[in-house]
């Protein structure tokens, strides 16, 4: 690519250089209606503005009012050749060299709003969010941990790409409070169940695909289409009550135990920006049935990594870093199977990757398996911690390396706040 630079100032470490152009929603003024924009250095780039501006003129874009909504569903929608479209506009109207935006102070103005003072927003509605289990370390883990050394990994976990339906409504955006959930445990040696505040608060280490055009009902998508129904990608806080989940989900799976929030981070990284930094895929054994082997299998090489940060302390601890590219399933093999049974997935859908675990045990992916479900300890600033206490903040991050610049998500943050009485 030819040295691609902005006229935006871009700090040599920000996530957010002109390589990338995540997109997020946001409001400039608290009194604000929410809009699409694209994060560059510490600015907001406003989609709206540049759209009433009538700056988007390609073909498929030129009459679009897909930037005039609240959220990013009817662009996700419409499809690579439109994303294709609109990175290209936004790639050249930010350049360096391109004077349209670059010398006209009024639109400049309006159009670039400082990172500092928007405020974000979900950039998508959800409309249903599923949560897979694609890390062989993590299953191994949590098999070793919930179900003992027999066989912690099931047959069936090499054969399809395992998910349950997870929560809709309580997906939040980053920098929401999550509230410690109460519930249902079974106390170990103990008959009856305890109720009350969760004991065992967990964060999971997890990415998340945001669905593009989807299918319609009863259409599967193919796996070697798959990739067209990929927007981008979100980091993933899977809040989780280790021991709610542990005493309801047989036979049936997660429900309470991870319902009560799911925090997601604001800037949706399409996969034109990840592009770069994809990698082959592993390769499966046993192999795969006809509809999820690919032509093409591609893993992403991500780097992410989780904080905590304890109530009054001013800085953060590292508790783990992992790599997206531990994960068995592909992105695609997940998506293709979501709808093999003709389910039919929307746009602004949210996918889950599972907890992403390494193959270290410093590449765990949550305090369930970095403690071993609180038999050990992590250190946190001089804290110990074997579950999340009130007031601690759990901060997830993730970014490709490049050459020149980063590929970043931003954070992906949340802070547990005590129980309702
Ligand atoms: O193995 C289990 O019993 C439980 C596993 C999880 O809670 C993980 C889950 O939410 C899926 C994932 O994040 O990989
Ligand atoms: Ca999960
Ligand atoms: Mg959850």
């Amino acid at each position: 690519m030819a040295l691609l630079k902005s006229f935006v100032e871009v700090h040599p470490d920000s996530h957010f250089p002109i390589h990338n152009l995540p997109y997020g929603v946001f409001k400039p003024q608290p009194s604000s209606s929410p809009r699409p924009g694209v994060a560059i250095g510490d600015y907001v780039l406003d989609l709206s503005e540049i759209a009433s501006a009538g700056l988007f003129d390609g073909p498929l874009l030129r009459n679009s009012d897909c930037f005039l909504q609240p959220n990013l569903n009817k662009f996700v929608s419409l499809g690579r050749p439109a994303w294709k479209e609109a990175r290209a506009t936004l790639q050249k109207l930010l350049s360096a060299t391109e004077p349209t935006l670059r010398d006209d102070t009024e639109l400049r103005q309006k159009a670039l709003v400082p990172l500092s003072s928007a405020e974000l927003l979900l950039p998508v509605v959800v409309g249903d969010y599923t949560d897979f289990f694609t890390s062989l370390h993590h299953t191994k883990n949590c098999g070793l941990i919930f179900r003992g050394p027999q066989t912690p990994v099931l047959d069936n976990w090499y054969r399809l790409p395992i998910a349950y339906h997870g929560r809709a409504s309580s997906v939040v955006i980053s920098g929401t409070d999550i509230i410690r959930p109460r519930g249902q445990a079974h106390p170990s040696g103990g008959s009856t169940p305890y109720f009350g505040p969760s004991l065992k608060l967990d964060f999971e280490l997890e990415m998340a695909t945001i669905v593009g055009p989807g299918n319609e009902l009863g259409k599967p998508v193919d796996i070697n289409n798959a990739e067209d129904h990929i927007f981008g990608l979100v980091i993933m806080n899977d809040w989780s009550a280790r021991d709610i989940q542990a005493w309801e989900y047989i036979p049936l799976g997660p429900f309470l135990g991870k319902s009560f929030g799911t925090t997601i981070s604001p800037w949706i990284v399409t996969l034109e920006a990840l592009e770069p930094f994809a990698s082959q895929a592993p390769k499966l054994d046993p192999p795969p049935l006809p509809y999820l082997t690919e032509k093409v299998s591609k893993s992403y090489d991500i780097s992410l990594e989780a904080q905590i940060k304890p109530a009054g302390h001013e800085d953060s601890g590292v508790v783990t870093r992992s790599n997206l590219k531990h994960l068995y399933w592909t992105l695609t093999q997940q998506l293709a199977h979501h709808t093999i049974n003709g389910c039919n997935l929307r746009p602004g859908d949210l996918l889950g990757t599972g907890t992403v675990s390494g193959p270290e045990p410093e590449s765990r992916g949550c305090l369930l398996e970095l403690t071993w479900n609180g038999q050990n300890a992590v250190s946190v600033n001089g804290l110990d911690r074997k579950f999340l206490e009130d007031g601690d903040e759990v901060i997830l991050t993730g970014y490709c390396k490049g050459r020149d610049y980063t590929i970043g998500f931003g954070t992906c943050s949340g802070k547990i706040v005590p129980a309702a009485p």
